[in-house]
């Protein structure tokens, strides 16, 4: 085997390859944080730890240290410091093992099997002796409360990240001014905030940049076949996500937020032009107040995130639009959208198109009262019983090309690819003017789960029926 170092490289490549979301402590590859699942049938189903990593100089002949950033009620891992009862990696560990194995074997294990006869928290370790069942409900009422502070970390402390894939360097993440409920987190926030204090930026992460390498291959192989200029997304499935991993419901449509800034990343660097997503539609409207309360306080929050300095706006120069009956909204979103497409309509780089308050057959029948509006033609007698134009001046109807004009889409092309997310193979009235020639896409994953290798697929899927496509394009105008 190649040298500690190599090794140790290789297997943090070899971690986040296998989809583990990691994130370097000062953009080393000594110390990182790894956010680890509860393994399925155990009392930690469903909820999500960050766990900080750190490789000895001797690694991989001596194991990792390990320990929990939000909290975990757990027999073998203290309370207050997170740190893992280490006897349970040392006493098997020997240098064949890796990071993958700490996280698929040596973690899973330990909370499928807590050891209350070595414990390091002992209250906990008493109580499972004890009481079985009340040591079985507490773990689980913590969890709930841990996964808050999983939440809040992750949403404190990271702008940009990428769901289940390898993360970009941490400079690239913008570091709160605040303490963090962790000290290791804010160690970290302090030493950044002393580097930027000497002017100095944190050194890029080579892992970090070799993964961007490596996409950028990935993405110039891709381009080796046609690549769409448009795609747009239904995002569904954030509530059942929040469900699955018996979280708030909120929860799911946050990292829901995450996955599409990683994927406006992503389409950036492949080339795509347009992203559109339909996050609101009129008929969500009728759910639950508190749910569309929060869904709104949500939307809010992300759109003056994405006009912060630091955001993948601000930093590849996209172009925000919404679109929708945005007068649906309440006054602090409607402003709030209204500000990024003014701070935005000037700027050259990608277009993210957001539907809020919004529906297709809305949206034409707008379009049509524009149309008609502007051409204040006579609405009487305009076709007869037959369908037939009984228009006495032609010039004053409404034409394809009008409407087009009128729609909120206007300027942008149609879809290449529609993908919708959990495996619902409807358009829910999500730009159906527009999607005729578009190739529709129903991938099994939520969309806090739809991943870079998602949407390679998604497009390696378009390559093969573009011939078919074009050709439809060709013979298909829209008519009069
Ligand atoms: C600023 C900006 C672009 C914010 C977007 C935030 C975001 C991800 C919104 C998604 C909203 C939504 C109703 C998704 C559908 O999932 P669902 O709630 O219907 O979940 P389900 O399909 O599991 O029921």
């Amino acid at each position: 085997m190649s040298s500690p170092s190599k090794r140790r490289e290789m297997d943090l490549m070899k971690l986040m390859m296998s989809d583990y979301k990691v994130e370097t402590v000062n953009d080393g590859i000594q110390e990182f944080f790894v956010d680890f699942h509860g393994p399925s049938e155990s009392l930690y189903q469903g909820g999500v730890w960050r766990v900080r990593v750190e490789l000895p100089d001797a690694y991989p002949y001596k194991s990792p240290s390990i320990g929990f950033v939000n909290k975990i009620y757990h027999p073998n891992v203290d309370e207050m410091s997170g740190s893992v009862c280490l006897d349970v990696i040392n006493q098997t560990w020997s240098p064949m093992f890796d990071l993958v194995n700490v996280f698929e074997v040596f973690l899973p294990q330990l909370l499928l099997y807590p050891n209350p006869s070595d414990p390091l928290n002992g209250e906990a370790a008493a109580l499972m002796m004890r009481d079985r069942p009340a040591y079985e409900q507490k773990v689980k009422a913590l969890n709930e409360n841990h996964l808050k502070e999983f939440d809040y970390i992750w949403s404190s402390s990271t702008r940009l990240p990428p769901p289940l894939l390898p993360t970009l360097p941490s400079y690239m993440y913008s570091l709160p001014r605040v303490s963090v409920p962790h000290r290791n987190l804010v160690i970290k926030v302090e030493k950044d905030l002393e580097m930027e204090k000497h002017g100095r930026k944190p050194e890029p992460n080579i892992l970090a940049s070799v993964w961007r390498f490596l996409r950028r291959c990935l993405f110039l192989v891709l381009a080796l076949g046609p690549m769409p200029n448009h795609i747009a997304f239904i995002m569904d499935g954030n509530r059942r996500y929040a469900k699955r991993r018996n979280v708030k419901e909120g929860t799911g449509h946050g990292v829901g937020f995450t996955t599409l800034t990683s994927i406006c990343q992503y389409c950036y660097e492949m080339g795509v032009k347009y992203v559109t997503v339909y996050a609101f539609s009129i008929d969500n409207f009728k759910r639950k107040p508190e749910e569309v309360q929060s869904l709104m306080d949500l939307i809010k929050e992300k759109i003056d995130e994405l006009l912060e300095e630091e955001s993948i706006v601000q930093k590849y120069g996209f172009r925000i639009n919404f679109w929708g009956s945005l007068d649906l909204l309440s006054e602090p979103v409607r402003l709030a959208a209204e500000k990024a497409m003014t701070h935005t309509a000037n700027n050259t780089g990608p277009v993210l198109s957001v539907c809020v308050a919004y529906t297709s057959t809305n949206e034409i029948m707008r379009a049509i009262k524009k149309s008609c509006a502007r051409k204040s033609f006579r609405t009487q007698g305009y076709v007869n019983c037959d369908g037939e134009s009984v228009c006495e001046d032609i010039n004053g109807c409404v034409t394809v090309a009008d409407l087009e004009e009128n729609l909120d889409t206007a300027d942008c092309p149609d879809p290449d690819i529609v993908i919708r997310t959990s495996g619902e193979a409807r358009l829910s009235n999500f730009l159906l003017w527009q999607t005729s020639l578009s190739h529709l896409q129903n991938p099994n994953p939520l969309w806090p789960e739809f991943s870079l290798r998602n949407l390679i697929w998604a497009i390696l899927e378009y390559q093969k029926i573009y011939p078919y496509l074009e050709e439809r394009r060709r013979l298909t105008k829209k008519e009069n």
